[in-house]
């Protein structure tokens, strides 16, 4: 069992409520109305700007250089990829630079980025990465679900685009280069006296991810 599988089984139901969200549901069979994931990918635009700055927290956390640098992989990729890919999207939902710019961020978003970075700031890098999980290990195991969906990656379904780049084979291996760093992390810092703050981390970011849906959901 990897530590991830561990810290998903110890919060069962805060995991099931975001990954299997009705906006999860929704975006797989393509019904998800419109401007609710026009209102998330504005949102998320935002929560990256500021996931990325909780990322780079992990390079100042590192105990050792490799470390430095899987994190410093990670914040590359999040602002050469995963960034572009929202303005890629956000240009074909009629959104445009100055749209995402000038939007407010919502307290959804406020809520989850600075936790995010206040776990890490605290803690260390075992902190920080439980904090960071949900969010780059959760969009993978999305990915993968709807992509084996009859709509999923269907090109009549609007959501398409986004279901192929979770479920890409690049991103799966981001993903799952993460779960093995984790696994390191936790191996050397993890014992059983942090094992409940480190569970409850976790969870509170995956209630914050299932808010996050909820918020775009609400927008509609
Ligand atoms: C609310 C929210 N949660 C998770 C992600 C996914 N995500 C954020 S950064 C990153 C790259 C990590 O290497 C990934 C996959 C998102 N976009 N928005």
């Amino acid at each position: 069992m990897t530590f991830f599988d561990r810290l998903k089984a110890a919060s069962a139901a805060d995991w099931h409520s975001y990954v299997d969200h009705a906006f999860v549901r929704q975006m797989g069979e393509g019904t998800l109305p419109q401007p609710a994931f026009r209102h998330y990918l504005v949102q998320d635009y935002l929560f990256l700007i500021q996931f990325a700055r909780a990322y780079a927290l992990a390079i100042y956390k590192s105990p050792s250089l490799g470390d430095m640098r899987q994190a410093l992989a990670g914040v590359k990729a999040i602002l050469d990829m995963e960034m572009d890919l929202h303005v890629e999207l956000c240009a074909g939902w009629g959104l445009s630079r100055t749209d995402l710019e000038r939007a407010r961020e919502e307290r959804q978003t406020m809520a989850y980025t600075r936790f995010v970075l206040d776990a890490g700031g605290q803690g260390d890098l075992l902190d920080l990465m439980v904090a960071l999980a949900p969010c780059v290990l959760g969009y993978a195991e999305i990915g993968r679900r709807l992509a084996a969906t009859p709509r999923g990656l269907d090109p009549a379904n609007p959501y398409a685009r986004w279901v192929a780049e979770y479920s890409s084979e690049g991103y799966q291996e981001v993903a799952a280069g993460f779960a093995a760093w984790l696994d390191r992390i936790a191996a050397d810092y993890a014992t059983p006296a942090r094992q409940p703050r480190l569970e409850h981390l976790f969870a509170q970011a995956s209630v914050l991810e299932a808010d996050f849906w909820q918020m775009g959901l609400e927008a509609a």
